[in-house]
């Protein structure tokens, strides 16, 4: 009888549906009511030249609330269809129907990303579970990334095997044979000096071939190639799309399996059996073969109990499950399967096209185009043999200059465009009518090192930002080039992602505008016993009380509500402002695009500060001087608004406009503590402080100058 048990299952969440949809109706009818407010007030004034009510003030808190508008409608759509996914591997056709994998490992810079590190990424991606037979892996050990397993203590599974003597033993001796091979590797980085030379030639080696393909009692391992393209000082080498694209071309010609699993090398897989998870969904003949890829959330093995900078992007994941109720998950870089073909867009090609046309697009190897043909064996390493012509072969796909004047980078393979070569990628993915899949175990298939550091988050987001605001004000804006070739809703969730830099405007304006007005008895908001008071009033509780709820849905407490709060207020003060800098210097020309691989080297100091929960703030003042200044400001203004309200009884007025200082205040009094109180970690403290309290003055003067308009 044919099995006719399904694969994978996908569930609409009811209770989230319910409460998203309830919260879009109430906060968009509040929205609209403040519009009203705001439009009918700005009228008033307009027609009746209220020359007292200065008119410039006014204007900006209301862009400011439209842009906030703007946001959250575009976030909403990310709520409409909340769905989750279940996968039943054991129902998988028997070993000898699963198609061939072939895994991509990036890395760049042996400093930043040290070899060691790689080589776990590398080992536990070779011992994946797929198929089976083979990687033979004794006592079903779990996390077969060598470090991680070394430090977990697998007899926590409460599995009597892991407490067997021989299993200790054995334990131990591969430990020490493990303590070997780092000793080693970092003797022959220590000894490599050319490592990150950015001028070289392509080098190839097959690590298993003919001599070592079988390892110790026989078991057959994978087939290791390593691959390290050329390199020019001159020519763009495309970052990690085009390394990416580098290894598509060479395994294209060695292997040329149909799914391509991709890990940055800072992520190990965690559960062997992530491969045969991400087959539940390819080989499910009910979901469309128009499915291009499964992608699987990053999850990080060091994040802290506190996460206090909120370096695990928790926002960031279920806003990937949202959008696969939609047409499917974006690409998130790493952690992903993907067929081979969607990359190469084979499916629009024609039957009788003549080979001039598609080199063209797929550069000038006749070796490479026959491997795009559906019935294309590789030939190549049959018999696990490096020869001289395969070699060649091999250099000649690595070599800076294959790609320029084809479709590489722009309609085959990882895109060029922007240094988020993930999320651009697949917005044209899904453009060209691919469908994807988010997949969220319990047990996480791949785990990556966080970035844990003010500086690093601060450089990495910076770079984030600068490459999405180059996509939203190109010709592929989310919003003029998604409806025509996709849903809007899913449009609205690609172009979330490209706006969203622009918070960082509302939030210099909220922070300094009602504070500058309050000094100056200019009231901006409703007064308590006006109706409008509860619009406001509302509209702030209700998106509070939203996140209060995604936080706790997604199992953290209320402490990480108010650590993201934090986090997201100092992202948009510097990262979302720089970024969109950067950005906008990029496209005009003035700055060159650039990827800085994040730093996974662990300083110790650091993460211990981190482990425990203590805020380091000794990073660049270029990071600090926003926050900083803003937070002495609003406390200033904070301070003289309630002495003030004492004396004059404004009280009602400027309820709303001493409650935001205040919340500012409140949530981030790590700061406070960091530029006034704390006795640890005082460098470059005082300097900081007395800089950020002159740019207060500053701003304070200068604000009451605009004010008058
Ligand atoms: O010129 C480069 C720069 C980086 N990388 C590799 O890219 C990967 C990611 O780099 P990392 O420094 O870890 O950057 P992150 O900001 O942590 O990466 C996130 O953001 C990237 C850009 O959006 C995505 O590609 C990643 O998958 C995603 O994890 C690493 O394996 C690097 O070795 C390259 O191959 N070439
Ligand atoms: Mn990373």
């Amino acid at each position: 009888m044919e099995n006719t048990l399904p694969l994978n299952l996908c569930r609409v969440k009811k209770t989230n549906l319910i409460i998203n949809r309830l919260h879009i109706f109430t906060h968009g009818f509040a929205l609209l009511a403040l519009i009203y407010y705001r439009t009918n007030f700005l009228f008033q004034i307009t027609k009746f030249r209220d020359k007292n009510t200065p008119f410039l003030p006014h204007v900006l808190v209301f862009l400011s609330e439209l842009i906030l508008s703007f946001l959250w409608l575009l976030s909403q759509a990310f709520q409409w269809n909340p769905i989750s996914r279940k996968v039943f591997p054991e129902r998988l056709p028997g070993n000898d129907k699963l198609p061939s994998i072939d895994v991509f490992i990036c890395t760049a810079n042996p400093i930043k990303e040290p070899s060691v590190d790689v080589m776990n990424t590398l080992i536990s991606a070779m011992a994946l579970d797929y198929p089976a037979d083979k990687l033979h892996v004794k006592y079903e050990v779990k996390t077969r990334c060598p470090e991680a397993y070394f430090l977990a203590d697998e007899s926590e599974e409460g599995n009597e095997k892991f407490s067997s003597t021989e299993f200790i033993a054995e334990k131990k001796k591969i430990e020490e044979k493990y303590e070997e091979f780092k000793c080693r590797i970092l003797k022959i980085v220590e000894n490599t000096s050319s490592f990150t030379s950015r001028d070289h030639d392509p080098l190839i080696q097959a690590i298993n071939d003919e001599n070592c393909g079988v390892g110790p009692d026989e078991t057959e391992m994978p087939l290791l190639v390593y691959v390290s393209r050329e390199k020019r000082p001159f020519h763009p080498h495309h970052f990690k799309a085009g390394a990416l694209n580098v290894l598509l071309r060479v395994s294209g010609y060695i292997s040329n399996s149909p799914y391509i699993l991709v890990l940055d090398c800072d992520m190990y897989c965690n559960d062997p059996t992530s491969a045969r998870q991400a087959m539940c969904f390819f080989l499910d003949s009910k979901i469309s073969p128009k499915l291009g890829f499964v992608q699987f959330p990053q999850k990080f093995h060091n994040i802290s109990e506190n996460d206090i900078y909120d370096s695990q992007l928790r926002f960031v994941w279920p806003k990937l499950e949202g959008v696969d109720g939609l047409r499917g998950s974006m690409l998130a870089g790493t952690g992903f399967y993907i067929k081979r073909e969607v990359l190469y867009r084979t499916s629009d090609i024609q039957e009788d096209v003549d080979l001039v046309q598609l080199q063209k697009s797929f550069g000038p190897s006749n070796e490479f185009i026959k491997s795009l043909q559906r019935n294309y064996k590789p030939n190549a390493l049959k018999d696990k043999e490096v020869s001289g012509v395969l070699l060649k072969e091999i250099k000649f796909l690595a070599s800076c200059s294959y790609d320029s004047n084809t479709k590489w980078g722009k309609e085959v393979g990882f895109r060029y465009f922007s240094v988020v070569e993930d999320y651009f990628t697949g917005l044209n993915l899904h453009c060209n009518g691919w469908i994807s899949v988010y997949l969220d175990p319990a047990r996480p298939c791949f785990l990556g090192s966080a970035t844990t550091n003010l500086n690093e988050i601060f450089v990495q987001y910076t770079r984030w930002v600068a490459g999405l605001v180059e996509v939203a004000v190109s010709r592929f804006s989310p919003l003029i080039y998604g409806p025509l070739r996709m849903s809007i809703l899913q449009s609205m969730c690609y172009a979330k992602f490209a706006y969203d830099s622009l918070i960082f405007l509302p939030i210099y304006c909220l922070a300094i505008i009602p504070q500058l007005c309050l000094l100056h008895g200019i009231h901006l908001y409703p007064k308590v016993s006006n109706p409008f008071f509860i619009v406001f009033s509302f509209l702030f509780l209700s998106s509070q009380l939203k996140h209060i709820q995604e936080v706790i849905s997604t199992g953290h407490s209320i402490r990480t509500w108010a650590i993201e709060q934090r986090i997201w207020m100092l992202r948009s003060l510097t990262c979302y402002m720089y970024g969109t800098l950067n950005g906008i210097l990029e496209i005009i020309g003035l700055r060159e695009a650039s990827f800085l691989p994040t730093n996974k080297a662990v300083n110790d100091e650091q993460s211990k500060l981190y482990q425990m929960g203590i805020y380091d703030f000794r990073a660049s003042f270029l990071l600090l001087a926003p926050l900083c200044t803003l937070y002495i400001l609003n406390l200033v203004v904070f301070i003289i608004g309630v002495a003030k309200i004492f004396h004059v009884q404004q009280a009602s007025e400027m309820f709303i406009q001493l409650f935001i200082p205040l919340f500012g205040i409140l949530i981030n009094y790590p700061l406070f503590e960091g530029m006034f109180l704390r006795k640890v970690l005082p460098s470059q403290r005082g300097r900081h402080t007395l800089l950020s309290s002159a740019l207060c003055i500053v701003i304070l003067s200068c604000g009451s100058l605009v004010l008058i308009y």
